[in-house]
């Protein structure tokens, strides 16, 4: 909390009647919540689809938003009937002890050394990318990226077998799900209308279950021990010793798909126009690569003890969430009247938390607009008032996936840029869907770069 509470409600930008600022906010989402926060302060209202929501800037109140979860705030989106139907009651949305009960049991799936065993399986799906990559030419590079991401969270955290065919179904279903969740944001006609959007959202929502629901079904059948999650919530037993049911099952698995392909697809993919734009930092990388892990014909993929001695590719990693956070808004709705920012809000109040918008603050970050992976190099991070800078999050509902992402982020960049060098196409193009990806994927003329392939 930034001020004492006063009794004046935030500032409300101009609207227009009834619709009140929906027509902005599907003009240019990250563009309007920019311009307000920079005008208006640091709590600013908006009206969106019927609701009015309070948007939250200054990372003290980021802060109180995301330590005090579980006790004054909780996420509020199982209210959302797009979201509740995509997600279910899985980890992203449940609330109270019934989260707190699926996070314990979820959690050592995403233990340090349990995530040191999918390093295999992210450096195989680096190389198959590699040699997919091979020929050159112009690659949809997201569109790629986000089949090698899904391959690495089926097969590591799902246990999805080498030569299933299901990925590229999941993948289409996801498509079809974000999209129409996109293109129904904040549009205000009622819950129940079927627009396009709403279809091709619940044909995408409902093939994803028939999958998953598949997955499940065959690993019951097939019982034996896996070690992965699908295994771990299995053979989970609540208190009076009950398994999770199939619905349960099915939201979680779904969860953590969701959560976790898109998100380190897209930062890969802006990683890599944002290397494609600045040759510096691209060449840079390139030689911290070459020295630390071979940059001539037998350069290899790091391993876990190389990343220390890496902080370039850390750093570029790093500013690539700042700029492109994946995760650019979350939530929160007040369980009891709070003060947030010096006003107080009534229960029920809901919060948007926009990283996108904070994590550009010319308060914290100098030049915010602009790529410098250097910035991080001389302990900018331990400088920065907390939650300034939270890519993953923060306090209890931090990203249970924050340590697989880094570590594939981190796998995945390495190998693509010792192999590959990087050209523009056109000008990014965002799409600020769950999670922000670009526009119509990423187009990227990619060029085998001389002597440096990684192809196993
Ligand atoms: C660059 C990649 C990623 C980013 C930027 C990211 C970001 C985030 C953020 C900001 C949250 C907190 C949301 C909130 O406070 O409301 C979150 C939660 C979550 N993430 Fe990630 N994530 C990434 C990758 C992953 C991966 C790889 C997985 C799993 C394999 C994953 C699984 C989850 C789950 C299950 C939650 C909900 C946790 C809970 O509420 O208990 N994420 N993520």
């Amino acid at each position: 909390m930034t001020a004492s509470a006063t009794a004046a409600l935030p500032p409300r930008p101009p609207g227009l009647p009834l619709v009140g600022h929906a027509p902005a906010l599907m003009r240019d989402v990250l563009g309007f919540m920019t311009r307000i926060s920079r005008e208006y302060g640091d709590v600013v209202r908006v009206g969106l689809a019927g609701r009015e929501v309070w948007v939250v800037s200054h990372p003290a109140d980021i802060e109180t938003l995301h330590i005090q979860t579980g006790r004054l705030f909780d996420k509020g989106l199982q209210r959302d009937p797009l979201l509740a139907r995509l997600l279910g009651g899985g980890l992203l949305v449940s609330e109270g002890d019934f989260w707190l009960r699926q996070r314990r049991l979820a959690q050592p799936a995403f233990h340090s050394a349990r995530i040191q065993g999918y390093l295999s399986v992210m450096q195989a799906q680096t190389q198959a990318l590699c040699q997919d990559w091979a020929a050159g030419g112009v690659r949809d590079v997201n569109a790629d990226l986000s089949s090698m991401t899904l391959r690495i969270v089926m097969r590591s955290v799902m246990g999805l077998p080498e030569n299933s065919d299901q990925v590229e179904r999941i993948s289409r279903a996801l498509d079809d799900a974000l999209t129409g969740f996109r293109r129904n944001y904040g549009v205000p006609l009622p819950a129940g209308l079927p627009t396009p959007a709403r279809r091709q959202f619940r044909r995408g929502s409902d093939d994803m279950d028939a999958v998953m629901k598949q997955l499940i079904a065959g690993r019951r059948a097939a019982g034996g021990t896996h070690d992965d999650l699908l295994d771990m919530l299995l053979s989970a037993r609540d208190d009076s010793g009950q398994p999770m049911t199939d619905p349960q099952l099915l939201d979680e698995v779904k969860n953590i798909l969701l959560a976790g392909h898109d998100t380190t697809a897209s930062t890969l993919s802006f990683a890599l126009y944002l290397l494609a734009t600045h040759p510096d930092a691209e060449q840079r990388l390139a030689q911290e690569l070459s020295s630390v892990l071979g940059g001539v014909t037998g350069g290899r993929l790091p391993e876990l003890g190389d990343l220390r001695s890496l902080p370039f590719l850390d750093a570029v990693i790093k500013e690539t969430l700042r700029l492109y956070p994946a995760a650019w808004s979350t939530q929160r709705e007040a369980r009891q009247e709070v003060t947030v920012g010096g006003y107080v809000a009534p229960p029920g109040t809901l919060f948007v938390i926009n990283h996108w918008v904070t994590q550009r603050d010319p308060r914290f970050f100098d030049a915010p607009e602009e790529f410098r992976p250097e910035r991080w190099l001389d302990g900018l991070e331990a400088r920065l008032p907390k939650y300034a800078y939270f890519p993953f999050g923060g306090g209890g509902r931090i990203c249970i996936g924050r340590e697989f992402a880094r570590l594939e982020a981190a796998v995945a960049l390495a190998g693509l840029v010792q192999a590959f060098t990087y050209q523009t196409v056109r000008p990014l193009r965002l799409e600020p869907a769950i999670s922000l990806r670009p526009q119509g994927g990423l187009p990227l003329r990619v060029q085998p770069r001389k002597g440096g392939a990684v192809n196993g």
